[in-house]
């Protein structure tokens, strides 16, 4: 990979985690693993310029708006902040502010709260409006939802401006997380990873009864506005105290870096014992003057800093290890823990992920072990604290056989995982096919949680994903707990499942490494199940995104009869087997031809743009090089409009040009 490729490649891993974080809800790594990402990106983007995009992630406040709510544009920029992650970094930092102020600077120090921005408008006392931050320039309006939280004040009190906006975060205590985490465990349904991306889940739920019996609280730092009767960020937090605002008693007043250090040390102790989650300090310059001096960079304050804490390591000892057997046989060892309280939440297991990481870690039964956690739900063991390892323990030997069906385990060259082959007679194996198969994301049926699926296996009544289509209530109503209702919310689900779109089928069906984006790349590409059974090991990896690896595994699952089957009773059953009509192309003209929009555009907006292309049969990429046929310039089209021209080989097009073609 060039460096060039590296960066693009940078790009497009850091915009899907922040798709899965701000906007799912989800993320898949720690936020120190991202926050890690995002400066290999930044170190790269500063050391080659050339290659500098103001759509990168880097330039850009990460979150994004939903279709869920009314968009609101910002009366004023919501910004983001720089982190660092060591006492020197806040030196530098500090050291280039006196430079550039060649004066005395105070700052106020307050807790880094981990949770939701927001940003609330008050008119003449009343509470009007309150939207997210999404990308920092519009976010979605959620007044409603606000409005449920009891400590923001719906009226003021005491002498505030007639018109501003104040801003804080949205946050759900510990206890609250435990308590919801617990009832969904009950309920079979899947954990939320950590408190932050809850209370932002929560924020963008429909039902505002539902938001108020999250029991999210807010904790609120800044007042923006016109003409506001304060000068410093102190004189601003005793104002909005008297407003009746929750200011939080935390904040602190510094003369010194000294004692800015002694603050962070304290709260880097004392954190575990709050009630609700920070994840650092948050380090400003008090003068309002001199903030302005200072200025904003592309997506932060160059007068405030983040102290990021390192995640919360507790020191615990390890029991025994088991083996959990998920959907596509793959094997996972999990560590059983002494149970330990780590970051708000007891913790009883760690994930150990495969052979290789237990041979990393050296760690053994009966080990005292590091435990942390990053953002994820399952916390990870970083470390053996060698020191009082017990002299008569044995190194671990990964199992042989599956502990659930005993036949046995199978590694494939270059793979880490190791997978139980007995597809067709491991329950786990089966029942995490089901579950999969009606999951939101595949076939959406809610009513056929993971308890009913085990219901319907232990039954014989669903031994693979066809059967359901075959169920009817009263084959339904003899189960145990099964009510008139739950029964016929079943029955509704399938038969709902059948409108269910072609990419999504594709998904449910569980082909390994076949996840949501593959699908929807896939079914774009080949149209229809037929064709994608057809298609050749050269077609397959030709499409965007997917290698030999993909390629490969999609025709192994075709080419065993069983699954040929299963498709074949899954269309008589009625599923979506081919692209809906909207979703096909509508001609052909732009086959072949690659686009790329950039630009401010008026007659569409970019989705729309791209949504063309493909409709047309043409091609959407990602950057201007030698294999960009048109590029679609609107008004202040900057950087990479001249790298067009300068290239020579790219057909640079208006707006009317473009649609002129389809
Ligand atoms: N794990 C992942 O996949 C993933 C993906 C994207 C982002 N992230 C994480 O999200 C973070 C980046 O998100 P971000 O842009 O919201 O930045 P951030 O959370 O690091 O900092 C900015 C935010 O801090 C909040 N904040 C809390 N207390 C504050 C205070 N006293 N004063 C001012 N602001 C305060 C504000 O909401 C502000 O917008 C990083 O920590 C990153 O690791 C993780
Ligand atoms: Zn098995």
């Amino acid at each position: 990979m060039n460096i060039q490729e590296k960066i693009q490649a940078l790009r497009e891993e850091i915009n899907q985690h922040n798709y899965n974080y701000y906007i799912l809800d989800q993320p898949s790594i720690s936020d120190y693993d991202f926050d890690v990402l995002l400066k290999e990106l930044n170190d790269l983007e500063k050391q080659h310029p050339e290659f500098f995009d103001p759509n990168s992630p880097t330039q850009r406040v990460g979150g994004g708006v939903s279709k869920n709510f009314p968009t609101i544009v910002h009366e004023y920029r919501m910004y983001s902040l720089d982190n660092s992650y060591s006492i020197e970094d806040l030196q530098d930092w500090e050291k280039r502010i006196e430079k550039s102020l060649e004066e005395k600077v105070e700052f106020v120090c307050e807790l880094k709260y981990d949770g939701a921005s927001i940003s609330i408008q008050y008119e003449n006392g009343d509470l009007k409006q309150a939207v997210t931050r999404g990308d920092g320039f519009q976010g979605d309006e959620v007044t409603a939802n606000i409005r449920t939280i009891g400590s923001i004040p719906l009226k003021l009190k005491g002498n505030y401006p007639s018109k501003f906006y104040v801003r804080g975060e949205i946050i759900l205590p510990h206890k609250e997380f435990n308590r919801i985490n617990s009832e969904r465990e009950k309920q079979g349904l899947e954990l939320y990873a950590n408190p932050r991306n809850t209370a932002s889940g929560s924020l963008k739920l429909q039902d505002s009864a539902e938001v108020y019996k999250r029991r999210l609280d807010c904790y609120l730092y800044t007042i923006v506005g016109n003409q506001l009767p304060f000068n410093s960020q102190w004189e601003m937090l005793q104002a909005a105290n008297s407003y009746g605002f929750k200011v939080p008693p935390t904040s602190k007043l510094c003369q010194s870096l000294d004692e800015v250090l002694a603050f962070i040390d304290h709260w880097d102790k004392e954190r575990k014992n709050l009630p609700f989650e920070i994840d650092g300090i948050v380090v400003k310059v008090n003068s309002f003057a001199q903030q302005q001096e200072l200025g904003f960079t592309a997506k932060s304050p160059r007068w405030a800093m983040a102290y990021k804490f390192k995640a919360e390591k507790v020191e615990t000892e390890l029991l025994s290890i088991s083996y959990q057997v998920g959907r596509t046989g793959a094997v996972t060892p999990v560590a059983n823990l002494k149970p330990v309280s780590l970051a708000g939440t007891i913790v009883k297991r760690a994930s150990l992920h495969n052979e290789d990481i237990i041979n990393k870690l050296d760690v053994r039964i009966g080990d005292r072990v590091y435990v942390e956690k990053g953002g994820e739900i399952i916390p990870k063991i970083v470390e053996v604290n060698f020191d009082v390892r017990q002299p008569d323990s044995e190194k671990i030997e990964f199992i042989q056989n599956c502990p659930e069906c005993g036949t046995e385990l199978v590694r494939n060259p270059g793979e880490a995982q190791h997978y139980c082959p007995n597809e067709d007679g491991c329950k786990p194996q089966i029942i995490g096919r089901m579950e999969h198969f009606v999951s939101r994301k595949a076939m959406d049926m809610a009513s056929i949680g993971g308890e009913t699926a085990v219901l319907l296996y232990d039954n014989q009544l669903v031994k693979d994903v066809a059967d359901f289509y075959k169920l009817q209530k009263f084959m339904l109503l003899p189960l145990d707990r099964m009510a008139e209702k739950s029964a016929q919310n079943i029955i509704d689900a399938i038969e709902e499942s059948k409108k269910i779109p072609f990419e999504k089928v594709l998904y449910a069906i569980g082909i390994r490494h076949v996840g949501e984006t593959v699908a929807k790349k896939l079914a774009k590409r080949f149209h229809s199940m037929d064709n994608l059974m057809q298609a050749s090991l050269e077609d397959l990896a030709s499409t965007e995104d997917i290698g030999e690896k993909i390629a490969i595994s999609i025709q192994e699952f075709f080419a065993k009869e069983k699954n040929q089957i299963l498709i074949q009773r899954l269309k008589e059953a009625g599923l979506q087997m081919e692209l809906g009509e909207d979703s096909k192309p509508t001609s052909n003209v732009l086959e072949g031809k690659t686009f790329l929009f950039t630009g401010s555009l008026t007659k569409f907006t970019r989705d729309e743009a791209q949504a063309l292309v493909e409709q047309n049969g043409g091609k959407n990429v990602s950057g201007v090089s030698k294999n960009l046929n048109y590029l679609i310039a609107g008004e202040k089209a900057g950087s990479k409009l001249a790298k067009a021209q300068a290239l020579g080989t790219v057909q640079i097009l208006t707006e009317d040009e473009f649609l002129a073609m389809i």
